[in-house]
């Protein structure tokens, strides 16, 4: 089977979140994030002839049920906690590779596969506010206490185009208090794709 490649350049967005000393997983649960990003590129860019569907149908179902017995509670669980891998060993969001990231900016470099089409050669327009939410929420809890969105402003300036790779900036614009305000822009090479305008509001203790 082709697996896919996924490189180690990222400096460590997440801080001191990465260090683990032995993760739960193992090194292989980076391959099994990448393989399943390109399972669903495959699937979301393909026309399958309707033997294969079928075919591919059943394993899916058999893979599920294979992984079935092993679910946990949301404290064990491993995909999206695994700081010291890009992407967090998670699939929603599209893995970002971090080249600068610190508890007032961040750079990082993303592409939408073809799952996440919308139409016309561009992203869905859901899958734009999702790199935001993640990219932003990375440098708001960034050396912070725990801050989860408390709104999320985007503006869409220009297509966002699939198999392409992006650049994303984020920057704190001020905190007051328990409130961490943020900016953030997609872009194209030297095109704007989008920007973003956040807030985070940092959890009292006990607040879910
Ligand atoms: C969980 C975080 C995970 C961190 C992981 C570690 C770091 C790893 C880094 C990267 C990994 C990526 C992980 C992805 C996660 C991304 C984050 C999300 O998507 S979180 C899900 C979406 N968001 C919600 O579900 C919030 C739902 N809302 C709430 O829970 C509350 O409304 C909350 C906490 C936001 C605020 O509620 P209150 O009761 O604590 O506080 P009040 O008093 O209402 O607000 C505090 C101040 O903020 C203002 N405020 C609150 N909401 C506002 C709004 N919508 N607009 C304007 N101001 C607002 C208020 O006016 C107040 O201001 P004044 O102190 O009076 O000056």
């Amino acid at each position: 089977m082709s697996e896919v490649s996924t490189g180690h350049a990222d400096s460590r967005p997440y801080g001191r979140l990465a260090d683990t000393p032995e993760p739960a997983g193992g090194a292989d649960y980076e391959r099994l994030a990448a393989n399943l990003r390109h399972l669903l590129d495959a699937v979301g860019g393909a026309r399958l002839p309707n033997p294969l569907v079928s075919r591919v149908a059943d394993q899916l179902a058999e893979l599920g049920a294979q992984l079935a017995p092993f679910a946990v509670a949301e404290s064990e669980r491993v995909a999206g906690r695994r700081f010291d891998l890009p992407g967090r060993g998670q699939t929603m969001v599209p893995v970002l590779h971090w080249d600068e990231a610190d508890a007032h900016h961040g750079r990082c470099r993303l592409t939408f596969g073809r799952h996440y089409l919308g139409g016309g050669g561009a992203a869905h327009g859901g899958a734009v506010p999702l790199v935001f939410d993640e990219a932003l929420s990375a440098v708001a809890n960034r050396d912070r206490p725990m801050a989860r969105t408390a709104y999320l402003h985007v503006d869409y300036r220009a297509i966002v185009p699939i198999d392409t790779e992006l650049w994303v900036d984020v920057e704190v614009d001020r905190v007051e208090g328990r409130k961490c305000y943020l900016r953030g822009g997609l872009h194209h090479g030297d095109v704007l794709c989008a920007q973003a305008e956040a807030l985070f509001v940092e959890l009292r203790p006990g607040q879910p």
